[in-house]
């Protein structure tokens, strides 16, 4: 490299500079003096970004050039770290504040350097506008950003729709579907556990008079706070569903029949009967209940369900407001 510059001729200094001013990078040279940093070269490219005036800028001071204190405080601190440190530093740097110019981002490198006197210490510097690169990173980013806030949307109505579809829409308990799927998995556990499951169906007495009475509305409403105090009245690991109409279905893992029973008939004291303040009206209702237990009364599903189902019935033909076991 250096043998190659010997061979130019000083005369044909031209040659570096023709071939400097090709490069779309700025390339600039400064030389401190006093403090101040003189620009003693730079190539055409930053002739041109800088000097909107036509005054050439070459022999003027850095603080000349930018009037601008903060900008020039950030630029000098620059150079001071490059002089510290002995050798070329990298950073980004931008022209906010060079109001003669579009605020331009620059990936800069400079270097301090000597002159041949070995005293005077110059600044080189190669500076190249990476504002579009930059511009299309933002723009990349905010892309990813909305996608990222899309994917969340469609998670969450994902998750909003799997929630829909195992609920009943008046109720929001789980629906039959809902409550099959949960019944088939626990029965296999019970099974393999050897624990009792218990269900339960209730229905409430003579709601159509209810319904022909108050109308179809305040039959909605009971059918809603109904399903309330039968969600506070059980446990955490009771699954509560809406079988249909005003007809509903407890799943009890791990209550025999017995417990199951006790349980039943303390909640059916404190609610029974179950009074509600609807639409300014005072509406009373009773509930007939029936309970069936895996594995006696039956081992899967349809016949657990059966069983329940049974033992509803024998409540209801034995004069309804009460709870019957199957069997
Ligand atoms: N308001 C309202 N009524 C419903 C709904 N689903 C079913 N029903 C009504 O519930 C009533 C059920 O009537 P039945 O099966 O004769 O039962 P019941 O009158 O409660 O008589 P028993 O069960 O024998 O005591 C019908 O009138 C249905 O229209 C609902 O979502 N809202």
């Amino acid at each position: 490299m250096t043998s190659a510059l010997n061979d130019i001729e000083p005369a044909d200094i031209h040659l570096l500079t023709g071939m400097l001013d090709t490069m779309t990078d700025h390339v600039f040279l400064l030389r401190i003096e006093a403090g101040r940093y003189r620009l003693v070269y730079c190539n055409q490219a930053m002739e041109r970004f800088m000097n909107q005036s036509d005054t050439l800028l070459c022999g003027l001071f850095l603080d000349d050039i930018v009037s601008d204190s903060v900008l020039y405080g950030k630029i000098a601190g620059n150079y001071q770290r490059a002089i510290a440190a002995g050798h070329v530093i990298c950073y980004e740097e931008s022209t906010e504040g060079f109001d003669s110019a579009p605020v331009t981002i620059f990936e800069t490198s400079v270097s301090p350097l000597r002159g041949r006197d070995g005293s005077s210490v110059y600044i080189c510097g190669i500076s190249r506008d990476i504002t579009a690169r930059r511009d299309a990173e933002t723009a990349l980013q905010k892309t990813n950003e909305k996608l990222a806030q899309q994917l969340a949307e469609n998670h969450r109505l994902h998750e909003k729709l799997h929630e829909e579809a195992m609920r009943d829409p008046l109720t929001n308990l789980f629906n039959r579907r809902y409550f099959l799927e949960s019944l088939s998995r626990e029965l296999n556990r019970a099974q393999r556990e050897q624990h009792s499951v218990t269900l339960m169906m209730l229905d409430i007495d003579y709601f159509k008079s209810l319904n022909d009475e108050y109308g179809h509305a305040v039959g909605d409403q009971v059918l809603i706070e109904f399903s309330q105090r039968l969600l506070e009245g059980m446990r955490k690991a009771d699954v509560v569903c809406r079988w249909g109409g005003e007809e509903f279905l407890i799943m009890m893992p791990g209550l025999s029949q017995e417990d199951a029973y006790k349980r039943m008939i303390q909640w059916r004291e404190a609610n029974s009967p179950m009074v509600f303040r609807v639409a300014d009206q005072s509406v009373s209702i009773r509930f007939s209940s029936g309970l069936a237990t895996a594995p006696e009364n039956g081992a899967s599903s349809d016949e657990l369900i059966n069983a329940t189902d049974r033992a509803l019935y024998l409540a209801k033909a034995a004069g309804r407001d009460q709870v019957q076991l199957f069997g």
